[in-house]
């Protein structure tokens, strides 16, 4: 018995630690919680910094739930631990203190280490997850861990909070975070708005799905300040249901507006996920036509205005922008052929970007559902700003590129940071939402699943873009595609659900 309900595996269910962490049913999963409080306690002891354990549906219905490990940089957890998390979740009871003493001989871990910090515990979103995080709290009390529960978070504001801690600033609190992104975007609006005689500030209107985002929100548009940005929240919770008919998930598979909402054409309109992570921009056209501008179209956005501005400042680093196979294929054509931007291609899922980002001096990162980031060093920025050498012009575009990178959340994908990025380079570049989407059209596409008897079945290589096994699957789908100018198409089985996906993109 724990605190949150109890804690015995049922016996005949397995799971494992996918891209997202342990997803499932909510109910019925408390031993996973309880074990995951104690391996994150484990972790712990052995970095000696504290860990992260979000609970949280993301972007799923609400009796979803999930729980994921964040390591003390504030980076996912280290893919030697997912096989470590599976195997701990799937023992039997009676194998439990057996599995844990294996782990903690093979990752040799100081068991009476008492100078390790704490395990740092979040709820997301719902009162409902709160079971969760008991389970949690219990399995890390059990080996002794210190732990504090930070309340509802989004899951980057416990990436970041986690990063300042372990970082040495121990006070760290909800309220830096606003501090610190809130004066990031108004000394870049400052310094942008100077070269502007009369500056827009139309609103930006966004669906937090019902989720924790909204709350989040709105405290973040208060510190910053109405008469600088106009922030409309839409889906606060307080009637509809997390991710139901809305939210970035629902937009962008759907390809449609989040339900109800009343749109007006080329006015802003963007969606979270459950736990803002993920941000997805979308207007109409002037016959009233759905317009998404997704997590392509926010890295392209990304990617040129620091490459307008290394150029202006005459820096030469190393730019590029990960994708996935899910990129739309005239995205990858407007960077690589038209912009002369590096491109690399990863498989599916947040950390093989972000450790493929880490390759370059600054990489922009995003999957097309809207989960992405930069990463950088402020280092050559800060040298090139007040570099005597340089020329006023040089300096001021240096010190516009460090300020705007000051906006972004580099630890994970952050929907708040992200929206305030990419209202501070339409405000620079004094564009309306029109002249972002036209930068590239994409090419009409369709995203599905396919429920299967097996999905582990389906092997694929080149970054999930091809079918390796069954081997007829493959050529079946390239002869298909060839009927269609600018085809393209590819199944992968999920990590995250028991489905297979399949994804196509062509002219018309
Ligand atoms: C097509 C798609 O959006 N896939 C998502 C989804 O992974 P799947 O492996 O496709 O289920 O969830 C992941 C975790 O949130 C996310 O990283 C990924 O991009
Ligand atoms: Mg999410």
């Amino acid at each position: 018995k724990i605190s949150g309900g109890s804690c015995q595996k049922p016996d005949n269910v397995r799971v494992s630690y996918g891209t997202a962490g342990f997803r499932g049913n909510a109910s019925g999963m408390e031993y996973v919680f309880f074990r995951m409080g104690m391996l994150a306690a484990l972790r712990s002891k052995l970095k000696e910094a504290a860990i992260g354990v979000m609970v949280t549906a993301s972007h799923n219905p609400e009796h979803d739930n999930g729980v994921k490990l964040i390591d003390p940089q504030g980076e996912m957890l280290a893919q030697s631990w997912e096989s470590l998390a599976t195997a701990l979740a799937n023992v039997t009871n009676d194998q439990l203190i057996e599995q844990l003493k294996q782990i903690i001989d093979s990752q040799k871990i100081p068991l009476s280490n008492t100078s390790f910090k704490e395990v740092v515990a979040l709820v997301e979103g719902i009162e409902s997850h709160k079971k969760q995080v008991m389970a949690v709290l219990d399995g890390a009390s059990a080996f002794g861990a210190t732990c504090h529960d930070h309340g509802l978070l989004t899951t980057p504001q416990l990436h970041y909070i986690l990063a300042c801690y372990n970082g040495g600033d121990i006070k760290v609190d909800e309220e830096h975070y606003y501090q610190n992104y809130a004066s990031a975007f108004k000394a870049l609006l400052n310094v942008v708005s100077l070269c502007k005689l009369n500056p827009v500030t139309s609103p930006v209107t966004v669906d937090c799905a019902n989720g924790v985002g909204a709350a989040k929100l709105t405290k973040l548009a208060e510190r910053i300040g109405a008469n600088i940005i106009d922030i409309v929240v839409y889906n606060d919770g307080q009637s509809g249901k997390l991710n139901e008919n809305c939210g970035a998930d629902y937009v962008k598979v759907q390809q449609r507006a989040p339900a109800g909402l009343n749109m007006e054409p080329f006015h802003r309109y963007a969606s979270f996920d459950g736990d803002a992570d993920r941000l997805i921009y979308y207007t109409l056209d002037s016959d009233c036509n759905f317009i998404l501008l997704d997590g392509d179209k926010i890295a392209a956005l990304f990617a040129t205005y620091i490459r307008d501005n290394l150029k202006k400042a005459s820096i030469n680093l190393r730019l590029g922008i990960i994708q996935t196979a899910y990129a739309n294929g005239n995205s990858t054509n407007f960077l690589i052929n038209q912009q002369n931007i590096e491109i690399a291609c990863t498989p599916t899922g947040v950390k093989y970007l972000h450790e493929k980002a880490l390759t370059f001096d600054i990489g922009v990162y995003f999957e097309a559902n809207g989960h992405g980031t930069v990463s950088f060093s402020l280092f050559y920025l800060n040298a090139a700003a007040f570099d005597p050498n340089k020329s006023a012009e040089e300096r001021f575009a240096a010190k516009k590129l460090k300020l705007f990178l000051d906006i972004i959340n580099q630890t994970v994908g952050d929907a708040m940071c992200d929206l305030l990025a990419v209202e501070a380079i339409l405000q620079d570049k004094n564009w309306s939402v029109k002249e972002w989407y036209r930068i590239y059209t994409e090419l009409p596409n369709r995203q599905a699943k396919v429920q299967v008897a097996d999905r582990r079945i389906i092997e694929t290589g080149d970054a999930e873009r091809k079918v390796i096994l069954p081997s007829m699957l493959q050529p079946a789908i390239d002869e298909l595609v060839r009927k269609y100018p600018s085809g393209r198409s590819f199944v992968r089985p999920s990590g995250t659900e028991d489905v297979v996906r399949v994804y196509a993109e062509a002219n018309t």
